[in-house]
């Protein structure tokens, strides 16, 4: 026991830890911006770049780690690259990890959710802001186990560096034995120190991943549960409603309880459903009046012969849409007759093959010739022409409050400053009913709401036109009527060009100037709202109409 405790705090082993930890070091650091490099040539859109990756990977994940370290200390210096026995170390180390780490960071990148960065994109943002707002913050999350699994594994390996005569822990130990015959408790106390390094990586991981957890109470909550755990008497200490005026008026039901929660019945601003609102809509004059005060305006939205196709499926044969500012049309049509394409490509979120789209007058992600234009010049003219769009999906980012959903961007695109971005987003939270949930994250929110958040992010940044596709088809019966009737406000208040992609028929007549029939990928019929739900003209509506009364 003696000789053990001596040989753990023997400075000559001791040494060797240090050399140990400086190859990992070394082969981690290397490895790690080597592996940004390979995940980023294998993200690529050019394909050489992707196959120069692979082949590297299939090549240094498929040899030994031995041979590489052998290769970096005795090989390299044939060819004028002379490096000491650490360096070489090193290099091999982080040759050899690079596709390990690249793979991880590949993984979890592609892993984040598709529609948020279509959101993100149709919010303006650049392809480097989504990476780095949207992207990196949820892929750094999920990838930390797998990178502390790569951490430990980098630490065995480095015992391979004895090939090339480093003085880390594993050789100085076969030394040690080596002369004083004393395997026994020189290897005890060198497992043990490597134990002690690989716990070490194992508790700065929990740690890491702790900080990183998005359901963590902010600290100061924590410190008022720890006083409270201390106080027991005192039920409501100092700390307990210390988080902002947001935290305040929380209220005490489960966060995703949309219908159960009685602060948001309290302070929702929105009229009931069938409101004056609706009301004046559907009657026919003043329909009338307002389609003649709509006919006046400029034009919004200009789609004049588009035409798209997926492989041999054309999906958009021919398609020609005006909408003027302030008019709303209802898109309707049966499932796969386009309507998500044709918004897709009004915000140039999709490519298409003929025709051409303007927005506001202006092109939106071609130059006047045609010709695309790169994903950053798209990302800036769609925020220039201001058009915003709600999906299906919600896609709120799922990593931020339901205030930085929406003030994030307007900081990262429209440049506000943190304060204006916080007040403009508050004051829309107010306005869609959920100021009291500023800062829950998406998860924690039922469908209605989470579909209020992306609505109030849409329409944030002021654009001229908003596009909606199918806002309330992923939602439950009972909450379709609360995301309506924000729809149905902003239509009438914020006089946007919106183009509303629904089978909510009902809605379509309440809310809608002007209604679309599409069917397999052209427009076969469009007129006043009351008149094609009413008398359709062409069979195909009145078949679908039919059949979406019936259901
Ligand atoms: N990325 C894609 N690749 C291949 N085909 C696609 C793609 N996106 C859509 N499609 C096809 O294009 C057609 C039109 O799809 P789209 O989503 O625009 O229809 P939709 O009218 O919005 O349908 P729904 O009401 O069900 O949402 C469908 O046949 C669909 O399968």
């Amino acid at each position: 026991m003696d000789l053990f405790i001596h040989y753990l705090s023997m400075p000559y082993l001791l040494d060797g830890v240090g050399y140990t930890l400086l190859i990992t070091v070394l082969g981690l650091l290397g490895g790690l911006a080597m592996g940004v490099v390979l995940a980023w040539m294998q993200l690529s859109r050019f394909r050489a770049l992707a196959i120069i990756a692979r082949g590297y990977s299939i090549i240094f994940r498929g040899t030994p780690l031995i041979l590489q370290m052998v290769f970096c200390y005795n090989a390299l210096p044939l060819i004028g690259i002379k490096l000491t026995a650490i360096s070489a170390a090193g290099l091999a180390l982080a040759l050899n990890e690079a596709p390990f780490i690249a793979e991880i960071l590949r993984s979890n990148v592609i892993g984040v959710d598709r529609g948020q960065i279509s959101a993100g994109q149709a919010l303006g943002m650049t392809p480097a802001a989504i990476m780095r707002r949207v992207i990196a913050p949820q892929a750094i999350r999920s990838m930390v186990p797998a990178l502390g699994n790569e951490t430990v594994s980098a630490l065995k390996n480095s015992s391979l560096a004895s090939v090339v005569a480093v003085q880390e822990l594993t050789l100085r130990s076969t030394q040690l034995a080596s002369a004083t015959f004393d395997f026994f408790s020189i290897f005890f106390a060198s497992g043990l120190m490597y134990l002690v390094l690989t716990g070490a990586v194992a508790v700065i991981q929990i740690v890491v991943e702790m900080l990183l957890d998005l359901d963590r109470p902010p600290p100061r909550e924590q410190l008022s549960r720890f006083l409270r755990a201390l106080l027991p008497g005192r039920t409501e200490p100092a700390l307990a409603t210390a988080g902002g005026p947001m935290s305040a008026p929380t209220p005490p039901t489960p966060p995703d309880v949309a219908g159960a929660d009685p602060t948001e019945t309290a302070t929702d601003p929105l009229p009931p459903a069938s409101s004056k609102v609706a009301s004046q809509t559907a009657h026919g004059i003043d329909r009338a009046a307002r389609a003649q005060r709509l006919a006046g305006n400029v034009v919004a939205v200009e789609v004049r012969g588009l035409h798209k196709r997926y492989g041999a499926q054309t999906v958009l044969g021919g398609v020609d849409l005006t909408v003027r500012t302030g008019e709303v049309v209802a898109l309707l049509g049966p499932s796969g007759s386009g309507k998500s394409t044709l918004l897709r490509c009004i915000n140039r979120l999709e490519g298409w093959d003929e025709g051409s789209i303007r927005v506001g007058g202006q092109l939106l992600g071609t130059d006047e010739a045609g010709h695309a234009l790169s994903p950053r010049a798209t990302a800036q003219m769609r925020a220039s022409v201001g058009v915003g769009m709600v999906f299906q999906q919600f896609n709120l980012f799922g990593h931020l409050s339901a205030r930085e959903n929406i003030a994030g961007p307007l900081r990262w695109v429209q440049g506000l400053s943190r304060l204006d971005a916080d007040r403009r987003a508050q004051q829309l939270l107010e306005r869609v009913g959920l100021a009291h949930r500023a800062d829950a994250l998406p998860r924690h929110l039922s469908g209605g709401q989470q579909q209020r958040v992306a609505i109030a992010r849409a329409v944030a940044p002021g654009p001229s036109v908003l596009l909606l596709d199918e806002p309330t088809s992923a939602l439950d019966p009972e909450l379709v009527s609360e995301v309506l009737e924000v729809i149905q406000r902003l239509a009438v208040e914020e006089g946007l060009a919106m183009i509303i992609s629904t089978h909510q028929l009902r809605f379509a007549g309440d809310v809608a100037d002007r209604v679309v029939f599409l069917a397999g990928g052209s427009i076969v019929e469009e007129g006043p709202a009351d008149q094609v739900l009413n008398t359709p003209r062409h069979p195909l509506t009145a078949r679908f109409l039919s059949k979406m009364n019936a259901e």
